[in-house]
This record gives C-alpha cells, sequence and structure tokens, in this order.
C-alpha cells in the first residue's frame, strides 16, 4: 500500500461552498501529499455523495492523490475509491474493514488512547484525533484535546494519527512536534481566499 498523504482534505459541502474547485486548487499544490476525504451532509442522499465521490475521484487520479469517502462506505466501493473513514456513529471498525477487505484505506476516528488502541486492534490504518482546537465547522463535539491529547494517542498506537480540528497552517508545527503524521481540515482550505496557496503553505508546515 502506498505511503498515506500527510494532508487530508475534507469536502465542505455546505450551502456556498464549492468542493469541487477547493480540490482541484488543492491538487496542484499538494499532489501525491493529498487525500481528499469525500464528505456530504448526513441530510444528502447516497446518489449525491456517489456524484461526488466519483468527481473527486477523476480529480484525484492523474495526481496520484488518494480519495476516501466519509461514513458510507458503500459509496467509496461503489466509485472504487481507496477507502473510507467511520468515526462512532457509523459502522464499527471491524465491520468496516470486512467491507473495505484488507487492502482498503481505513480510518477511524479517536480522542483517547483506549479508543485508539482499540481502533487498531479492529483494523484501523490511521486514526482521525480531535478536535485538537475548538472548530466552528461541525458542532456537538466534546472539548478540544490540543496537542498534548494528540501526544497522548501517538504514544499509544503505531499508526500515523492525523490530527483534526480548527487545524491551520500555523498550528502545525506543534501538532507535529506532538507526533501528528498529519492533519485534517475544511475550513483552512475551503474558507481560503486562495486554496492553492493556502494548501502549499500547510503542505510546507508539514514537511519541513
Ligand atoms: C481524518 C478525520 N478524522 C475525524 C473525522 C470525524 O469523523 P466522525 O467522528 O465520524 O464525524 P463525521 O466526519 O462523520 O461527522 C473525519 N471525518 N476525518
Ligand atoms: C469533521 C470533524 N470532526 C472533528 S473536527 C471536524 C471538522 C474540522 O473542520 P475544520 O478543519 O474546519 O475545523
Ligand atoms: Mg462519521
Amino acid at each position: 500500500m502506498p505511503s498515506l498523504g500527510r494532508l487530508h482534505l475534507i469536502t465542505d459541502t455546505r450551502p456556498g461552498r464549492d468542493p469541487l474547485t477547493v480540490v482541484r486548487a488543492a491538487l496542484t499544490a499538494a499532489r501525491t501529499d493529498l487525500v481528499v476525504q469525500v464528505r456530504v451532509e448526513d441530510s444528502a442522499t447516497d446518489r449525491e455523495a456517489y456524484d461526488l465521490a466519483r468527481r473527486v475521484l477523476a480529480l484525484c487520479d492523474p495526481y496520484g492523490a488518494t480519495c476516501l469517502v466519509n461514513d458510507r462506505l458503500h459509496v467509496a466501493l461503489a466509485v472504487g475509491a481507496a477507502g473510507g473513514h467511520v468515526g462512532a456513529d457509523d459502522l464499527p471498525v471491524a465491520a468496516a474493514r470486512r467491507v473495505l477487505g484488507p487492502a482498503g484505506v481505513l480510518g477511524a476516528t479517536a480522542r483517547a488512547p483506549g479508543a485508539a488502541t482499540e481502533a487498531v486492534a479492529a483494523g484501523a490504518s490511521y486514526l482521525g484525533v480531535g478536535p485538537c482546537h475548538t472548530t466552528s465547522t461541525k458542532s456537538g463535539l466534546p472539548d478540544p484535546i490540543g496537542p498534548t491529547g494528540v501526544r497522548a494517542v501517538v504514544d499509544a498506537v503505531d499508526v500515523p494519527v492525523i490530527a483534526i480540528g480548527g487545524v491551520t497552517a500555523e498550528r502545525v508545527p506543534a501538532l507535529r512536534a506532538a507526533g501528528a503524521y498529519g492533519v485534517a481540515v475544511v475550513g483552512a482550505l475551503s474558507a481560503a481566499a486562495d486554496p492553492a496557496r493556502a494548501t502549499a503553505q500547510l503542505i510546507e508546515a508539514l514537511t519541513c
């Protein structure tokens, strides 16, 4: 399996956002370092998720970037994505692994060492850990865990830890110092005036 990209762009499909334009711009700057996670609103239909995932995958392929699908693993399989990401409201990790098969990339959400080791034992290939900082993108989340919370998970597992929640290029060094392999962002790219430039800044922070 090729190594996991360090910058995970999660699509923002809230009203008024333009996820495909952001994906196109990010790909030009991050190329194979980019993982695009197709995430749609819970109210979206499977057909809408499928159509977006197909279009994202077609954009990713020429760059050798990875496309994952959030929550809806049947959509991931249907479009031929590399895998998917599951959290507490989704399929359990072991079930998700059975759906994706041994070769699929499977991300799981964890914010504490215990849940993290369980997810890895159940077949997670990477962990999404957070929220690291406050975020306005998703409501109802627990308090941020900060770089210290990231470090606690990193020390407990041997898979890549992707820090999520309020991540900006300025916050990447502290997350990297805490052992994060990479970061996942929504707003840092979706709300950027120049998403290609913002992507380049995130990549620079992740690789220096
Ligand atoms: C990389 C990454 N980490 C965490 C999440 C959150 O997943 P989940 O807890 O299932 O919440 P939703 O994104 O489904 O609302 C993620 N998507 N990606
Ligand atoms: C889906 C999700 N899960 C934890 S934080 C988050 C949203 C992250 O968005 P942003 O990068 O805009 O803070
Ligand atoms: Mg989920």
